[in-house]
């Protein structure tokens, strides 16, 4: 279970004095998520996800991850908003972390997505591409290819551990990826983490986008290459040539791709793979006692990007080049 920090009781009702929801009925641990800690907070005016920021996320950004939910919810895309308190504030402390209360969104994670989500996921992520576009405050992406060796650094001597020839694998791969990096392709705000788990689906449609504490500003085409790599492969690790087809036909509708993020799409997929492979891989070499939170596999994403060494092109996913 994600959680690692706890709640006293408290402290829990401190921070809803400074709110207009209620009292506290209960406050639950969500086993789900990696990153942060999340409780299902129940209150007498409803219910909410009360989230403790963790390791990974520089209190620093939060403004920058806040202010888009309410900016894209503001424009129509599905996505949970932040709960201001009396003074306005949606950004707290709690037991010794920043924290946020956040609206509860109905529906379910799919766990195993079909070519017609991933047709409407492509479709909701050119809206959100669309819709951040006026959106004031900037974030780089901190895990781009210039993040990317800092990263691999940090677990390059025990990398073998996880599979033989690793490290060496790797160190080809980022050289490559470094050396062939596309520039200037249409950018704006991404969400840079649309995995499966991070799309809430009710009676079919997508009722909420979740999870934004990776949003940055970055290449549209390489959000849509972190969903290619999410959605259109099976737990075998077959890569699903109809599901990518149609997450391409979805986003298209909306938002037509450039002649340049067709031809880039390969590349991208590539270093949207070793993204990745390398925070599961360093999460999976620094386990942290007591959490409670089981690893992802890191050798998932180096089929993946095996997968996109040898795919030849855009066509490959369904595209006309
Ligand atoms: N606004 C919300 N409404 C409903 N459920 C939510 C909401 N936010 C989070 N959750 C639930 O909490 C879980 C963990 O949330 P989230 O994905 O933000 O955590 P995380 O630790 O950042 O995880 P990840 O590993 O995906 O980065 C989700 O899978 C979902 O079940
Ligand atoms: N979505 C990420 C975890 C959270 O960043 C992964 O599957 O590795």
């Amino acid at each position: 279970m994600a959680v690692y920090t706890e709640i006293g009781d408290d402290e829990l009702d401190d921070l809803l004095h400074q709110y207009d929801i209620g009292r506290a009925l209960s406050c639950k641990g969500i086993a789900e998520g990696v990153e942060n800690s999340n409780y299902l907070l129940h209150t007498t005016g409803g219910y909410f996800i009360l989230t403790l920021y963790e390791k990974r996320v520089n209190p620093a950004d939060l403004p920058f991850f806040l202010g888009l939910m309410d900016h894209l919810a503001g424009r129509q895309v599905p996505c949970p908003t932040p709960i201001h308190g009396r003074d306005g504030a949606a950004l707290r402390a709690v037991a010794g972390r920043p924290a946020a209360i956040i609206a509860f969104a109905e529906g379910r994670a799919l766990t195993k997505p079909g070519p017609d989500h991933c047709q409407r996921l492509g479709a909701a992520l050119a809206e959100l591409h669309l819709a951040g576009s006026d959106f004031t405050r900037e974030r780089p992406n901190a895990l781009s290819v210039g993040g990317w060796r800092p990263l691999f650094e940090a677990s390059r001597a025990r990398a073998d551990e996880v599979a033989p020839g690793l490290a060496a694998e790797l160190e080809g791969e980022l050289a490559a990826l470094e050396a062939g990096w596309p520039g200037g392709l249409p950018e704006g705000v991404i969400h840079a983490d649309l995995f499966p788990d991070n799309v809430l689906f009710l009676d079919g449609r997508i009722n909420a986008f979740i999870d934004f504490y990776f949003a940055c500003n970055d290449a549209f085409a390489y959000d849509l290459a972190i969903c290619l790599n999410a959605w259109c492969f099976e737990k075998d690790g077959s890569f699903n040539a109809t599901k990518a087809r149609k997450l391409m036909a979805g986003y298209q509708g909306v938002r037509p791709l450039e002649a340049a993020e067709m031809a880039a799409l390969p590349l991208l997929a590539r270093g949207a793979a070793i993204r990745f492979l390398l925070t599961r891989l360093y999460d999976w070499l620094n386990q942290i006692e007591g959490a409670l939170v089981k690893p992802k596999n890191p050798l998932e994403y180096l089929a993946k990007l095996r997968f996109h060494r040898d795919a030849g092109g855009p066509g490959a996913y369904g595209l006309d080049a």
